[in-house]
Order: C-alpha cells, then structure tokens, then sequence
C-alpha cells in the first residue's frame, strides 16, 4: 500500500463543528508531533508502517496504519506501571508519565493535547476536566474502578473509557482474608503495642476465624473469589447483592443488607460507588451488626460514615475495623493523612492498597494498555466501559481499503444516512450498537480511491449527529 503526502486526512476526529479543526492525527485535532519519538512528520502525512499484527487474527499480519503514531500524545498518571509504558512507547507514541495524581490546574494543561490519558483510582475526570481536553479521545482506567471518571460526558464527548475488570481482584481477596485474621487476633493492637515495648500476652476476645460468619456486601468479582478463599479457612459465607447470583460452595444469598449485618461476625464490602453506594453503612447499620463483630471497607471510601464508624469502634458496639479506602485521600505518599479512625481500637487503616501488588499492577499495565492500542490503531472498543462495544472480525490487509469509525448521537435514521453515503462502495463487513445515547458504527470499505476516501470522510463528518469520525489503514 503506498499513500502519498497529498493523500486526504485518513484519519481523524472531527469535534462538535463549534470546536472543529482541521483533522491530523486518529483521535486529535493537533498539528504534527514534536516529542522525544515524534518523527516530526506531519499529522496529515499518509504513512504505511509494516509490522506484524496480533491484532486481527494470528497470521502474520501486514497493517498499515495512515497515521504516524509518533503524533500519539498519551499522559500516565499515578505511578502505571512500566508495562504499560513499555507497551505503548513500543507503538512509537509519545508518553509522559507521573508517578502523582496532578492538581486541577496542572491537569487542565496536561490533559490538553493529549489524545490519551491513563489514571489510577486518585485522579478525577470531571466534566470540567474532560471539556479542556480537546483532543481527548481515549481514557485508560488502569484499576478497576471507573467511579473517578465522569463516564457519561466522556461518552458524549466521543471519549472511550477502559479499565482493568479483574487484575486485582485476587490481590484484594487476599489482603480482606489477612485482614479477618488480623482483626480477630488483634494483631494490629498488639503489634503497635510492641513498638511502644509493652508486652501485652492477652487471650479475651481473640478467635480462630474458623466456624465464624462472613457477610459479603456485593458478590461481583472480588466479593466472590473472597468466598471461595474464606470457605477454605472454615469460614461459613453469607453475601448480599442487588442481582440474584449463584452461590460458590455453600455460601448463601440473604434477602437483605440488615439481614446479613445481622447475623455475621465480619461484614466485608465490595460494591463499587454508585449513588446508592454512598453512607451504605451508617449509624443504623452498624447499630445492627452484632455485638463485637468486625467491619472491612476495601471498597469506596464513601460508601462508610467515618463518624458513625469511629464511635461505634469506640463505643466497643464493633470489636474493630480495617479500613482501605478513604472519602478523602492524599494524592502524594507522604505525611499527609488525617482522620476520625485514627487512634480507634483494634483499627487497621491502610494507604488503598488493596490492588498494589506487583502481580496486579503488572497485569493491569498490560491489559489496559493494550484496549487502548486496539481502539487507538483499530477502533476496537470492546470492553470500553461507557461506549457501545464494537470490533469487526478481522483487518483487510488490501491495498485501498479502509476502516471508517463513526461515533454518533443515538437517533433514529443515522443508519439510512450513512448507508446512503456508502451506498455506491464494496462494505465487506460492517456493525453498529449503541449504548445509552451514543452509537458507534465500524466498517470496512475495500476498492475506494483517495477522492473516494475524502469523500466519504466529508460527507461522514458533516452529518448532523457525528460526534466522532475516523478512518482508519
Ligand atoms: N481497595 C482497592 O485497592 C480496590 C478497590 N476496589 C473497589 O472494589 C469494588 C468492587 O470490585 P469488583 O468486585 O471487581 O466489582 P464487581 O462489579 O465485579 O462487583 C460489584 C458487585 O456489587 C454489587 N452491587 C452494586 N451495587 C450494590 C448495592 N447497592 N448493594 C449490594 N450490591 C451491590 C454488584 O451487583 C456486583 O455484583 C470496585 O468497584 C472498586 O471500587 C477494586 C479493586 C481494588
Ligand atoms: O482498582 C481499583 O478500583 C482500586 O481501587 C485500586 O486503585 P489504585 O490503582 O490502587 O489507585
């Protein structure tokens, strides 16, 4: 395949018309790239670039992209890890990394050439945020949480937004399992207690962890792993959740969340923050947990009342707590933390680090960064949280063919538009699915002259409902 300079724009993002530059690289509206890996070859430049293709099928696969990738601005927040660094630089993008969660106001800079964003659970996207990323195309969630990212607008704004379903989800089950035994010895007592050189031999209120009541609070992934892990110990498991789900082992579904606090001797939460999530456990929930029985929160720092949680800890009403998260967190490691559990009786607090493991930051690194190549280099959007999932089978590696990626306000009579549009060309394979109020539509063309490709972008991104259009080889 050879493309020229002249060739049209092949790739690009077309903005809402009020913001609307010319088109240059696959998600941007920027010029030519200037960074350490730029080529500094013009955005609107026409490339072929060989290489082999995983992506597509396991033959070896020649993929030309139309863009030079060096035009790729990717910022990575909060210390991702170097597999995803590695990853993503070896697709010759540009990529800046922080090992903090930036200020507002530094974001607001960052954030506002970059044509993609990797994050960790501290760095909000708000709506603020999101509208002063002008080229934004693609959010990486390198965690499983989504919460901090304001998913709607980014959906509306074209924006996919990726993350990690599973990769910590193991490293959490067995911090909670830690923790159970820690809390019922007393661990953190005692071993506080032997820095300040007191010997403190106690037996009153310490358990085997055996035959006791586990309640799990949302039985998704971490919920459920925990309760294959816990029945191991001989632990007896109860869980609540909003969706019926089949049990593990002889773990058991109770009808409520009073239900289950009622009737165990540690209650464990993993629901993610949603607005019914918020102050889930509050002064009436804790009031009906039992008598010296134990609370863990590695969820979401909201989804506990931290003062209802320090007095029933210092009334003596729970025999202790081990607390991950926070409703607010510092963003920097350092001498930075405050809160009403401070000081609270056999207390576990710890910096969010249910999911830091190597393992998991590893794995994370590489799943995340790799949804992104696919949906950067080939649209691919399946697993995207906020957007219609979409992929075609597999790449056409044919001279003059192209893939045409359309992100578009979910209305009726799109379809007819764009069918039109196409209607005199070869579509060998074509799909489309909406979600909520966005549609996004992947097709490939094959026999199409560079006119025809210009053609075809033009008319795509004039349509009243466009949001996006790329097009893509
Ligand atoms: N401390 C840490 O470092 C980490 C914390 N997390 C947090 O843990 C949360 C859970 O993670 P996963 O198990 O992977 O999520 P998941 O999505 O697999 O499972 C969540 C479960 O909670 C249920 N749920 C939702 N709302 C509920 C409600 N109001 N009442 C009862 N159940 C409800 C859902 O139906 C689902 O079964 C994440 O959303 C994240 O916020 C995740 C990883 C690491
Ligand atoms: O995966 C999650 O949702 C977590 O809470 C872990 O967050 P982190 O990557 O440690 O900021």
């Amino acid at each position: 395949m050879s493309f020229t300079a002249s060739s049209p724009p092949s790739a690009s993002r077309v903005m809402p018309t009020s913001i609307m530059n010319p088109p240059s690289t696959p998600l941007g509206n920027g010029g030519a790239g200037s960074g350490p890996n730029s080529t500094g070859a013009d955005a609107t430049e026409i490339r072929g670039r060989e290489r082999q293709g995983s992506f597509g099928g396991s033959t070896k696969a020649k993929i030309l992209k139309p863009f030079n990738t060096a035009n790729i601005k990717i910022l990575l927040l909060e210390n991702v890890n170097e597999t995803a660094v590695s990853t993503l630089r070896a697709e010759g993008y540009q990529v800046e990394t922080h090992a903090k969660a930036l200020s507002e106001d530094v974001l607001i800079e960052k954030i506002r050439d970059v044509h993609c964003i990797g994050i960790r659970s501290k760095t909000k996207l708000t709506k603020k945020i999101l509208d002063a990323a002008e080229k934004l195309g693609v959010i990486g969630c390198f965690c499983i949480g989504t919460n901090q990212v304001d998913l709607e607008h980014a959906a509306q704004k074209g924006i996919a937004v990726f993350n990690s379903p599973f990769s910590n989800s193991r490293s959490v089950a067995e911090l909670v399992i830690a923790e159970i035994v820690l809390l019922s010895r007393q661990l953190g007592d005692r071993n506080i207690e032997m820095h300040q050189g007191i010997w403190s031999k106690v037996s009153a209120n310490c358990y085997e962890i055996r035959g006791k009541t586990l309640g799990i609070v949302g039985y998704g992934h971490i919920g459920s792993q925990l309760s294959v892990l816990a029945e191991s110990m001989g632990m007896r498991v109860l869980f609540h959740d909003v969706v019926p789900l089949m049990p593990l082992g002889t773990s058991k579904q109770v009808g409520s969340l009073d239900e289950l606090l009622a009737t165990s001797d540690f209650i464990t939460l993993h629901v993610p923050e949603t607005p019914e999530t918020k102050n889930m456990i509050g002064e009436h929930e804790l009031k009906t947990m039992k008598q010296g029985s134990f609370l863990i929160n590695a969820s979401r720092g909201t989804v506990v009342q931290i003062s209802a949680l320090a007095n029933a800890l210092r009334s003596g009403h729970l025999g202790g707590a081990a607390v991950d998260v926070f409703p607010k967190e510092p963003a920097a490691n350092g001498k930075f933390f405050e809160s009403e559990l401070v000081g609270c009786p056999n207390t576990l607090l710890t910096p969010h680090i249910g999911g830091s493991t190597e393992e998991a930051q590893s794995m994370i690194g590489v799943e995340v960064s790799q949804a992104l190549v696919k949906f950067i280099n080939y649209g691919t959007s399946i697993g995207a949280v906020n957007f219609p999932e979409v992929d075609l089978r597999a790449i056409k590696d044919e001279e003059n063919s192209i893939r045409l990626c359309y992100t578009h306000s979910n209305v009726p009579g799109v379809l007819r538009q764009i069918t039109n549009i196409l209607a005199d060309h070869n579509v060998d394979k074509q799909f489309s699915d909406s979600k909520g109020k966005i549609a996004y539509l992947m097709a490939d063309i094959s026999d199409v002259t560079p006119e025809q490709i210009q053609d075809i972008y033009r008319r795509v991104s004039e349509t009243p409902t466009n949001i996006v259009t790329r097009i893509l080889y």
